[in-house]
């Protein structure tokens, strides 16, 4: 059997303490994702931590520097199930500097609203990510 792939990816909220908007990324590539939006992140690299690599991957794309808050639980120590092949660990996150632009992997950048209604579902997502963005909805009306 071989090993899930760990991918790793930040819902940048506007506010770890009152989350109201969250940033959205619109994949350039591959062809079979393109057009489809994100959280923004990657794949874990041999030898680094989850979190060392979500912070690597935010400053590559984004040009971000984010504080991590609590990870979006999805009840599975490797994260949320992407395929067969991989899985994601989410954590919600907080810009601490620069301003997100779509420098690598990515076309567009949007915050859409947390709060009013289904903004966020309106989005194409990447298919695997759609039950993440209702954790994160019933998260942010209900937190724990
Ligand atoms: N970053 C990210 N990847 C996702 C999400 N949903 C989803 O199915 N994926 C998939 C797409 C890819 O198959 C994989 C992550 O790969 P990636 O291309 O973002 O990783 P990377 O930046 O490390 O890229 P590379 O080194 O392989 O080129 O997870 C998501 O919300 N964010």
């Amino acid at each position: 059997m071989t090993a899930l792939i760990n991918v790793v990816g930040a819902a940048i909220v506007d506010s770890l303490e009152a989350p109201t908007r969250l940033l959205a990324a619109r994949r350039s590539a591959p062809p079979q994702f393109a057009g489809m939006w994100e959280f923004p992140g990657g794949k874990v690299e041999a030898g680094e931590t989850a979190e060392a690599a979500l912070h690597r991957e935010l400053a590559e794309e984004l040009g971000i520097e984010v504080q991590l808050g609590r990870e979006l639980e999805s009840g599975r120590p490797e994260g949320w199930v992407l395929n067969e092949r991989a899985a994601m660990r989410v954590w919600f996150a907080e810009l601490t500097a620069g301003e997100p632009a779509p420098l690598e992997d990515h076309d567009e950048l949007q915050w859409v609203s947390l709060t009013g209604g289904d903004e966020a579902l309106g989005l194409p997502w990447i298919p695997a990510d759609f039950p993440i963005v209702r954790a994160l909805l019933d998260r942010v009306v209900a937190p724990a």
